[in-house]
C-alpha cells in the first residue's frame, strides 16, 4: 500500500491530545510507513506530550476567545490569520491524505484550510455536548466520530458514526494484578482501596473534599491513591502515609485502575470512557467550570442508567459522608453500578474511528 501521510490536530488539555495519539498508534500499526504530523496550540500540553509518544509537532499561534475584552481577545483574529495561513502551508508541504480533529481550539485552522483544499477530513467528538471548534467545523468535514447518542442535536445526522472515544491499548485489555498494583503504589492487600481522580489537570475542589475526609476513610478503613494534580502536589504532598498516597500525575493508569474497589473521578469524557472500560463503582464529581457544563452532562448520561453516582460540587458538604458510606456497606450496589457502568464501554473505539478513516481514503481492506 501507498505511503500515506496523516495529520491529527487537537489539544489543550489530555482529554483531547490522547485520542489523537491512540487514532496515530492503530494507523501506524495498520500502515507502519505512513507519515504523521500533529498539529497543536504553541504553548499548550500537546507540546510536550506528542512529542514523548513519539510523533513530531507543529504548533499554531492560536488561543480560544475569552468571554471578556481582554488583550487576549483583541489579537484573536491576528492569530486566526496567522493559524490560517501557517496550516495552508502545513497542508501545501506535507500533502496529507487525510486530517483528523479531536477538538481544541489548533484544529480550527487546520480542518478548515485542509477540508478548503479537498483533503479528507473526520472529526473525532468526546463529550456528549458538543465542543465549539467541532461545531464550526461540521459542514466542512466528511465523518464525525462521537461517543454518545443524539449527537444529532448539533451534527449533521448522516456524517455521525457512534464510535466511542479511544482508549489506551493497556486499558483496554486491563492484564494488570491487583495485588501486584497495590504492591507498587505501596499499599496492602486486602484492604478497601479508593482512587481518586481529577482529571489530567487535577481538580481543586475534589482535593479539599479527600483532605477534609482524611479522618473519615480511615476511620471507615479505607486506604487511598489519590491523584492531585502537578498544580496542587505541594499543597497535599505532606498527606502522604502508610495508607494515602498522593501523586501529581499517574503514567500507570493501570495500576491506578488494578488496585481499586470505589473510584471518585472528576467526569472527562476521556476519563468517563475509561471507567466503562474497567468497570467498578464510580462516584462522579463533575467540573462545574468547563464549556456548558458538559462534564455534568456525561456523568448524568451514565447515573441516568444506574450506572455511576452523581455527586455535584455544591452538594458535597451535605451529602458525601451519607453517599459514601451507603455505596461502601452495600455491596449488591457496588455490584450492579460495576455491571451497569461496564454495559455502556466502548472498547473498539480506536478501531472503529480508522476503519472510517480508511473508508475515505478508499482503503478499507489493509488491516
Ligand atoms: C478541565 C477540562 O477542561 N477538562 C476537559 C478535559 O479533561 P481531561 O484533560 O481531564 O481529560 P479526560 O478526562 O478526557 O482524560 C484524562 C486522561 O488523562 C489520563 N490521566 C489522568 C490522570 C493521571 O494521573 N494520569 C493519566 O494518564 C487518564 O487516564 C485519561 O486518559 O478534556 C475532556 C475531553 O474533551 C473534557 O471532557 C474535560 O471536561
Amino acid at each position: 500500500m501507498g505511503n500515506y501521510k496523516f495529520i491529527l490536530s487537537g489539544g489543550g488539555t489530555g482529554g483531547h491530545i490522547y485520542p489523537a495519539i491512540a487514532i496515530a498508534n492503530e494507523l501506524k500499526r495498520r500502515h507502519p510507513d505512513a507519515q504523521f504530523l500533529f498539529v497543536g496550540a504553541k504553548d499548550r500540553m500537546e507540546m510536550e506530550k506528542v512529542p514523548q509518544a513519539g510523533y513530531e509537532i507543529e504548533g499554531l499561534w492560536i488561543s480560544g476567545l475569552q468571554r471578556k475584552l481582554t488583550l487576549k481577545n483583541l489579537m484573536f483574529p491576528f492569530k486566526v490569520i496567522s493559524s490560517l495561513m501557517k496550516s495552508g502551508k502545513i497542508v501545501r508541504r506535507f500533502k496529507p491524505d487525510a486530517v483528523i480533529g479531536t477538538g481544541g481550539f489548533a484544529s480550527g485552522p487546520m480542518l478548515r484550510v485542509a477540508s478548503g483544499k479537498g483533503v479528507p477530513c473526520v472529526l473525532q467528538e468526546q463529550n456528549s455536548y458538543a465542543g465549539i471548534t467541532n461545531k464550526l467545523l461540521k459542514d466542512k468535514v466528511a465523518k464525525i466520530c462521537v461517543a454518545y447518542d443524539e449527537m444529532d442535536r448539533f451534527f449533521p445526522k448522516h456524517k455521525i458514526v457512534k464510535t466511542g472515544n479511544p482508549v489506551r491499548g493497556d486499558l483496554v485489555e486491563m492484564t494488570a494484578d491487583k495485588n501486584e498494583a497495590l504492591d507498587f503504589f505501596g499499599l496492602k492487600t486486602g484492604v478497601p482501596t479508593l482512587l481518586v481522580l481529577g482529571g489530567s489537570l487535577g481538580a481543586r475542589r475534589i482535593n479539599q473534599l479527600i483532605a477534609d475526609n482524611l479522618d473519615f476513610f480511615q476511620k471507615t478503613g479505607v486506604q487511598l491513591i489519590w491523584q492531585c494534580g502537578k498544580l496542587y502536589i505541594d499543597e497535599y504532598a505532606k498527606y502522604n502515609s502508610d495508607t494515602v498516597k498522593v501523586l501529581d500525575f499517574m503514567n500507570r493508569m493501570d495500576y491506578a485502575y488494578a488496585a481499586s474497589d470505589t473510584i471518585i473521578s472528576r467526569a472527562g469524557a476521556g476519563s468517563v470512557s475509561e471507567l466503562c472500560i474497567v468497570g467498578k463503582p464510580v462516584i462522579f464529581v463533575p467540573s462545574p467550570n468547563v464549556a456548558e457544563d458538559h462534564q455534568t452532562k456525561n456523568a448524568r448520561a451514565l447515573a441516568n442508567e444506574d450506572a455511576a453516582i452523581l455527586l455535584k460540587e455544591s452538594e458535597l458538604d451535605a451529602k458525601f459522608e451519607k453517599v459514601f458510606t451507603d455505596l461502601f456497606q452495600d455491596k449488591e450496589m457496588q455490584k450492579s453500578l460495576a455491571e451497569n457502568i461496564k454495559k455502556l464501554a466502548l472498547p473498539n473505539a480506536t478501531k472503529d474511528i480508522v476503519d472510517e478513516i480508511e473508508k475515505l481514503i478508499g482503503n478499507a481492506t489493509s488491516k
